[in-house]
């Protein structure tokens, strides 16, 4: 993902970048007053072509966002559409291009009130958009309380008016908007909650910034899209042989069964040429009566060195998942401690997921001491709290930050899951998943996910792109499957979605 990623349009760009995006596309030739008036000519397309005519309120900030404003509600009125516009600031701080449409505009300027909103069908947020420093106060703050309490459709631009692009935070109350229209790229805080909420339907318009800007800047976000890891999927090969697939270990706990063995049946249903599960002697019956493609392999966890290492000697064994159902109650917790210990002692492609996070609690750091290899940590923010402490203070509550940090930290790539599914490798870099559909949320769709990218390890996918992948595709299965999704549907279900992956990115492959 070093170079050409560069030009995807799978990019976020954070406030910062954005502004210099923007710079460069200045100094490449492009004025900056073509760009806020593509800014608003774009908006008015979306506008018009979502909404019949209806009356309309402008309402413009400070700053260029408000500019963007003028130039809407300028075509917007030459295209016959009512519309008024109020203005909060002084002319005396405009930028030039600003200070060029106020000017351009030719209707009147109405004082900022929410008395406005009484003939209002339609608002132009023009408030604050990148620049947003702080919450919203005073006559900006009313306006959006007023908004709220009317429900008068929105539409925002850039972003609406106090969520922070970069982070997707409301800082104080946001009107929600029915659409957003933003530029060039989308902003994390598009993708981001509660941001991505308060956007209603995004679009993301071109405004003649050129591609090549983003040469310029070390990025370092993306949204999960296959454009980004398509090219190293592990499509099975006609030559090959199911070692050439990889062989994965899981661990199955002695009373939730269930967990491992659906973490398992994901892992083959991913493709793995095989998977092991190995059991616990007591359990070891349930699972083999219940499991046929996966082999189960007998632990005597009785003893000090447990049976895991010795299943873990063959070294055809590439890649081991700890976690969904290993056990945390009394001794059991100090046995998934010593299992996951085990398994990254080896230096193997590990994925630790549930119990194996939630076992190291009172003690991360010796967690975070065993990773010596590739591996792959799938917590959701419960877990993420019991292991990073530290990160769920103020000064990083941004999901994006918390991860990144928590990836450095651990050296692990970190799942921070949830409905905004972040993805962060301990260099930095970050996607963010936006395909996941309410229905995931449902017990036993973390032990897919584990098995799903333990499957792709054992293939050889390097474990950012395995753990983005991963995380894709169990999105899509769960938009395939739909209301009434339970967990054991997203491994059965997981073909379909592969071929149609397959048809759209592999045309050609058999
Ligand atoms: N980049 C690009 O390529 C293009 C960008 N474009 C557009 O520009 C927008 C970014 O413009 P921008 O940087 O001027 O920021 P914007 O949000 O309009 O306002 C900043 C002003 O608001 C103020 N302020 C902040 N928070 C406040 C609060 N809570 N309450 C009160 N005041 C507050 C802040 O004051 P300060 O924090 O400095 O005190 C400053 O004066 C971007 O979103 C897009 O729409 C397009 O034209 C096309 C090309
Ligand atoms: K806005």
């Amino acid at each position: 993902m070093e170079h050409t990623h560069k030009q995807y349009s799978s990019f976020l760009l954070t406030a910062n970048e954005m502004g210099k995006a923007d710079q460069a596309a200045v100094m490449a030739g492009v004025s900056a007053m073509d760009l806020m008036a593509a800014a608003g000519k774009v908006v008015v397309d979306a506008v018009v072509n979502r909404w019949s005519k209806r009356s309309v309120l402008v309402l413009c900030g400070p700053g260029n966002n408000g500019g963007d404003g003028f130039v809407v509600a300028q075509h917007l009125r030459l295209i016959g559409w009512p519309v008024r516009l109020a203005f909060l600031g002084s002319v005396d701080t405009f930028s030039t291009e600003a200070a060029h449409f106020y000017q351009a505009w030719q209707g009147e300027v109405d004082t900022f009130s929410t008395d406005l909103l009484d003939q209002t069908e339609l608002v132009i947020d023009a408030m604050f958009g990148a620049g947003l420093s702080r919450p919203l106060e005073g006559k900006a703050r009313d306006m959006v309380d007023a908004m709220i309490a009317r429900k008068i459709p929105v539409c925002a631009i850039d972003v609406p008016s106090g969520v922070d692009g970069t982070t997707g935070a409301a800082l104080g109350l946001v009107a929600p908007a029915e659409l957003t229209v933003t530029f060039f790229r989308k902003k994390p805080g598009h993708l981001l909650f509660p941001g991505r909420e308060l956007c209603g339907e995004l679009v993301v318009a071109d405004i003649g910034i050129p591609e090549a800007v983003l040469d310029e800047l070390t990025l370092q976000t993306w949204e999960n899209s296959p454009e980004l890891w398509y090219e190293n999927y592990p499509w099975p090969r006609l030559d090959g042989h199911k070692f050439h697939r990889g062989h994965a270990v899981v661990y199955g706990g002695e009373t939730l069964t269930g967990a491992s063995r659906l973490t398992a049946r994901s892992a083959m249903r991913i493709g793995a040429g095989l998977v092991t599960l190995a059991a616990p002697i007591k359990a070891w019956t349930v699972y083999a009566t219940a499991l046929t493609g996966v082999m189960v392999a007998k632990l005597e966890l009785s003893q000090e060195s447990e049976d895991f290492d010795m299943v873990l000697l063959d070294p055809r064994h590439n890649a081991i998942a700890v976690g969904p159902g290993a056990g945390l109650a009394g001794f059991e917790s100090i046995r998934t401690r010593k299992i996951v210990l085990a398994a990254l002692v080896t230096g193997r492609a590990t994925v630790l997921d549930a119990d194996a996070l939630s076992a190291f609690a009172s003690d991360p750091q010796t967690l975070f001491d065993g990773i010596v290899g590739p591996c792959v940590m799938t917590p959701h923010e419960g877990e993420f709290a019991r292991l990073f402490p530290s990160l769920n203070q103020s000064h990083a509550e941004d999901k994006l930050s918390r991860a990144r940090l928590a990836a450095k930290q651990s050296g692990a790539v970190v799942v921070l899951k949830g409905a905004d599914t972040v993805i962060a490798s301990p260099n930095g870099r970050v996607i963010i998943n936006s395909n996941a559909p309410a229905e995931l949320a449902t017990g036993g769709s973390g032990d897919v996910l584990a098995g799903f990218i333990v499957g792709l390890l054992a293939q050889g996918l390097e474990p950012f792109y395995a753990a983005a992948a991963a995380v894709w595709l169990h999105g899509e299965v769960g938009n395939e499957v739909g209301v009434g999704l339970i967990a054991e549907d997203l491994p059965d279900h997981l073909p379909k979605v592969l071929s149609v992956f397959k048809r759209q990115y592999f045309p050609t492959k058999k």
